[in-house]
């Protein structure tokens, strides 16, 4: 494993530990609940043995009362255990989620390009979950059965060192060979089954997006046989780690009984002379308690691998350096108050501006320059491939530029990330829609907004009488967008858009898949839609209608 693999499972398995006084009472009444579970054994079969004798009752008093205390305490430390260690996984894992999600914005897709979709869902779904076993399901009952074994074998020493030692070997004997095996038996398939699970969302995932290509060429057969290969793989490599937890647990019930024999035959001949006969029953039957406790452990090593197999797919994709090109959080997202903008300065101003794709070898767009004052429009224009939806990317800052790049007179890259998307919004080429009504896909943009104010956002995008048609703000626009065309879908865009409030809105390709005759009445729409003090930048490769002022560029690809 190199260093730059281990270093990366570490900060992921480090971010699913809850912190140490969170873990502490979860440790805590674990032990209390195991040791329940061996005192439990111990004291009844010395109570049943000693009552076979006779003695006065008086004499039994503690041990019922100590077999009472343990079988409720046993069954309620248990559960404050449970209680206390789930809280702290569940909180953690809360945390766990929202950082690995913050991990992965600014390096999709760039960074990580190389992942599938389906793989890139399983690890922040599956994986992620799976990371919680490291505090609850690996850390917890290792550290739990160690205490616990130790002293029960501490206890058996006082009465017997021969039996303390025979238990001892017969833990680590019959441990080791359980381990052994479950490690030759189901580390492969603790590898493969992400792999599995990944490939079966993958199948999946294809199928429901592309329905419509499936059944129009006839090959919904060979997408099915394609889920059903993918799910017998996942089910085969689930009953292979089945049967080696199955095979781990026949080994230690082995040695636990071979443990009670050979206790048993050690402590015979004491038997009457030093031992008595409650104590050797006692002693006789701990082993199997003792064994029942140690039974997490190749449980927890077997969780222990599938939880780093997760954590290393996790790493893969949260742990990965962001190229340059990718503009990060810096000290000005950090910082608090208010930037200092100058409102004399120009809205945007551009100079000698480069942008590049990360992995890409050369500049997408190179030596742009423009200014934009507010109520001014920019069209920017140019062939297939000249870089306009990169320029785009770069103003809103999802691509890093060189150059400068000023809003009010404040170089981008040193405001906030969020204040340069609060300042320039975007319209992209295929907006995307929720699979929600109207409402909910305008009421993102501004989640205070009036139901008044989103039809009359509607309006002035030139969809009210469609919406009202529809049934108003209730519509449903199905999933991505399924139910609306694409000019329409453009529109709801800007609605939200000018919902936001940018003060510079940047419209790509908006007529995009659209007629011409729509096209020019479309652009003529939205471009007329923003307030009169608000700036356009509209990318666009169609020739503009009359009755749009503006400025233009026109970009040209780069020669190769
Ligand atoms: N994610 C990417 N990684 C690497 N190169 C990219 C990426 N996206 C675009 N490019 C390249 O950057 C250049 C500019 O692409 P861009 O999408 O900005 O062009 P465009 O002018 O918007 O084209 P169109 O009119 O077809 O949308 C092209 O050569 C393209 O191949």
């Amino acid at each position: 494993m190199s260093a730059h693999v281990a270093a990366g499972r570490k900060a992921v398995l480090h971010r699913a530990m809850p912190a140490a006084r969170r873990r502490g009472p979860g440790l805590a009444f674990g032990v209390l609940a195991d040791l329940s579970v061996v005192g439990l054994l111990g004291l009844s079969m010395w109570l049943i043995v000693r009552a076979g004798e006779q003695p006065p009752i008086l004499h039994l008093t503690f041990a019922i009362v100590g077999v009472r205390a343990l079988a409720i305490g046993r069954a309620a430390f248990r559960y404050t255990e449970r209680l206390f260690s789930h809280d702290a996984a569940l909180a953690q894992l809360a945390t766990l989620r929202a950082d690995t999600f913050t991990a992965l914005i600014p390096r999709v897709p760039g960074a990580i390009e190389s992942h599938r979709r389906g793989e890139v869902l399983a690890a922040f779904v599956d994986d992620v979950d799976q990371l919680q076993d490291e505090p609850l399901r690996v850390r917890q009952p290792i550290a739990v059965s160690a205490v616990v074994v130790i002293l029960s074998i501490a206890v058996i020493a006082l009465i017997s060192p021969l039996a303390a030692l025979v238990l001892t070997v017969m833990l680590l004997a019959g441990g080791l060979f359980a381990v052994v095996l479950a490690q030759r038996t189901a580390g492969a398939s603790d590898r493969e089954l992400s792999a599995a699970r990944a490939g079966l969302v993958d199948a999946l995932l294809e199928r429901f997006a592309s329905a419509e290509v499936l059944t129009a060429f006839g090959a919904i057969g060979q997408q099915r046989a394609r889920i059903e290969a993918a799910e017998a793989r996942l089910s085969a490599v689930q009953l292979r780690r089945a049967r080696s937890a199955g095979a781990t647990g026949a080994i230690l019930a082995a040695a636990s009984g071979l443990a009670s024999i050979l206790t048993l035959l050690i402590l015979l001949p004491a038997l009457g002379q030093g031992v008595s006969a409650p104590l050797f029953a006692a002693a006789v039957v701990v082993p199997a308690a003792v064994f029942e406790v140690f039974g997490q452990v190749p449980a927890a090593l077997a969780a222990r691998r599938a939880v780093r197999a997760s954590a290393d797919r996790v790493a893969a994709l949260t742990e990965t350096e962001i190229p340059t090109e990718i503009p990060v959080p810096g000290p000005a997202d950090a910082a608090s108050g208010e930037p200092q903008l100058d409102p004399a300065a120009p809205l945007v101003e551009v100079r000698d501006l480069a942008v590049r794709h990360p992995g890409a070898a050369r500049d997408a767009v190179s030596g742009l320059s423009f200014e934009l004052a507010a109520g001014q429009t920019l069209v920017v224009t140019g062939e297939s491939g000249a870089g306009k939806s990169t320029l785009a990317l770069a103003l809103v800052r999802f691509l890093a530029y060189r150059g400068s790049y000023r809003l009010r007179g404040v170089e981008a890259s040193t405001l906030p990330i969020a204040d340069v998307r609060k300042t320039v919004g975007l319209c992209e080429q295929l907006p995307h829609l929720f699979d929600a009504d109207l409402r909910q896909n305008l009421k993102f943009a501004r989640d205070t907004a009036t139901d008044e104010e989103l039809m009359a956002a509607l309006d002035r995008v030139g969809l009210g009488e469609w919406a009202r048609s529809r049934g108003g703000l209730d519509a449903a626009v199905g999933e991505h967008g399924a139910l609306v065309s694409g000019g329409q879908a453009q529109r709801i865009a800007l609605a939200r858009a000018l919902l936001a409030d940018f003060p510079v809105v940047v419209l790509d390709e908006p007529t995009a898949g659209v007629d011409r005759e729509l096209a020019d009445r479309l652009l003529l729409d939205l471009v007329g839609a923003v307030p009169a003090d608000r700036a356009v930048v509209l990318i666009t490769h169609t020739e503009l209608p009359e009755g749009i002022r503006a400025q233009r560029i026109e970009l040209a690809a780069p020669s190769v």
